[in-house]
């Protein structure tokens, strides 16, 4: 699939390309939203980041635009524009399968972990024989279509390999799906991204990934230390999961398979097609409709109250410092359309207390500074976007503070919000119900009705097309 963008369309306002529908979510670099491309009608999704970081932004767009595979989420066209970076890319309706497992409130069956694992073996087949690296492979970066086709996504974090740099050293990534190599800086390679593949399945199967227990800094001291992690209880998955787990987790690199020979693996030879998930999707659609996602939002802003500690996201280096950040995705929910962001799971609320361990329990002693920085929400660019009344400012090179520039299809998202939750005055009569809905908000719920639509219709398809060949199947085997 190429761009829908004709050459004259990738300069100028972006703003007059696009009519956008809601926010689909928030990572730690910048926020998601879900668009309509005017002239063509071509839904996309549209990621928005402060253009503060060029090195970084440049890295992960030219990651993408060389990509061209049904396996890999596609970049539709970029713009610099008054202090962001858009980035138009293909929409995946369902979100990520962190998504799908959060609103879905259900870990994923073994089939339809293989199938996920196929696609994103697929996927690191074609980066990896390009020479790319993803460096962030995780549920919350395999993004789904509504018919369960898996995706890989997010290239903030991916590195180019060259013949003169065929290993890497920086420590990037997200610390529980790191592989050992890489936390321990003795280089590494494409196989970094099965080991993360390893922890994905565990973490699609068990619902959080080994160590989530434990603060992330601590795990990465455990992760090159303690032997491969393995399902929680084993006994309830079949051998050949448990096997294609081992394979995928075995430390030493130069011993672990690579993406070619781990798609003979029967656990992804044998996986069934992406309409395996189509049922679950479904669900996910229909209480995303019922409105999942708004007693989800009072979650949590619950769960704020109870717990400080930040989520952690992933891992990039300070170029300034050159040490790993730790930035926080604390993640808002979306507006309308699709599903909202999933951050990793939180440190546990009693960890900080243990980072400074005696030494002779066998724990290296460290502090968080030594690692890396954490940075809360409130001081990247992204979340101001979001809370213009923590009244966040930029501070540009030479000192000066400039409130950040707001696209206006974010002011008119914003007002629209305020509207919709700014009760009124008690002493005053409260305003009669809106009858006038404007044409962006029928818009926004013709859309979401007819992506459910073609959801539904697909899995029908599916459904009868998988009943319909497993007939011809038979009849065949009987001739
Ligand atoms: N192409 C897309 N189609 C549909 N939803 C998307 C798309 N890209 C991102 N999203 C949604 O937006 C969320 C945020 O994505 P983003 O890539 O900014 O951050 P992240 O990967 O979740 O976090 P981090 O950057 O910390 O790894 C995703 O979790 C997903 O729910």
């Amino acid at each position: 699939m190429s761009s829908f963008l004709t050459p004259d369309e990738l300069s100028g306002d972006p703003n007059r390309l696009f009519s956008v529908v809601g926010k689909l979510g928030e990572g730690s670099y910048g926020t998601v939203h879900k668009a309509i491309h005017i002239r063509t009608s071509a839904l996309c999704a549209l990621k928005l980041i402060p253009a503060d970081d060029v090195d970084d932004i440049d890295k992960e767009i030219s990651i993408m635009r060389g990509c061209e595979s049904d396996f890999v989420v596609q970049f539709y066209g970029s713009w610099v524009w008054e202090g962001y970076l858009w980035i138009a890319m293909e929409y995946c309706g369902a979100g990520s399968v962190a998504d799908v497992m959060r609103i879905g409130g259900a870990t994923l069956r073994e089939p339809q972990i293989a199938s996920v694992c196929a696609g994103v073996l697929h996927g690191l087949r074609y980066l990896h024989s390009r020479g790319k690296i993803h460096r962030d492979i995780k549920a919350g970066n395999i993004l789904l279509t509504t018919s369960g086709a898996a995706k890989l996504a997010d290239f903030g974090v991916a590195g180019q390999l060259s013949e003169n740099n065929a290993k890497r050293t920086t420590v990037i990534g997200t610390p529980f799906w790191m592989a050992p190599e890489v936390i321990q800086e003795v280089g590494y390679n494409t196989l970094a991204d099965i080991w993360s593949l390893g922890i994905t399945a565990i973490e699609m199967a068990d619902g959080h990934p080994p160590y989530h227990k434990i603060h992330p800094m601590r795990a990465i001291f455990m992760i090159p230390t303690k032997p491969a992690p393995k399902l929680e209880t084993p006994s309830k998955w079949s051998d050949t999961f448990n096997d294609f787990i081992a394979r995928c987790l075995t430390k030493n690199p130069a011993q672990r398979p690579a993406a070619d020979e781990l798609l003979q693996h029967p656990f992804v030879a044998n996986a069934p097609g992406a309409s395996v998930l189509s049922e679950t999707i479904l669900d996910v659609l229909d209480k995303i409709a019922a409105g999942a996602l708004e007693s989800d939002e009072e979650q949590e802003e619950d769960d704020t109250d109870e717990h400080d500690a930040p989520d952690i996201g992933t891992m990039r280096l300070d170029t300034s410092t050159m040490k790993p950040i730790v930035r926080a995705a604390n993640i808002s929910l979306a507006t309308s359309g699709t599903l909202k962001a999933r951050g990793s799971e939180p440190p546990h609320p009693s960890a900080d207390k243990n980072d400074e361990e005696d030494a002779s329990t066998g724990t290296m002693q460290f502090s968080t500074m030594q690692i890396g920085t954490f940075r809360p929400q409130s001081t990247v660019g992204a979340g101001d976007l979001d809370n213009p009344a923590a009244g966040t400012m930029h501070v540009d090179g030479a000192g000066r503070s400039h409130q950040p520039y707001q696209p206006a299809f974010m002011q008119y998202l914003r007002a629209q919000q305020q509207q919709s939750v700014q009760p009124a005055p008690a002493h005053l009569p409260q305003p009669p119900p809106p009858v006038d809905i404007s044409a962006r908000t029928l818009l926004a719920r013709l859309d979401r009705t007819i992506e459910m639509e073609v959801a539904a219709v697909h899995a029908k398809y599916d459904s009868q097309r998988t009943a319909l060949l497993e007939r011809i199947r038979v009849e065949e085997d009987g001739l």
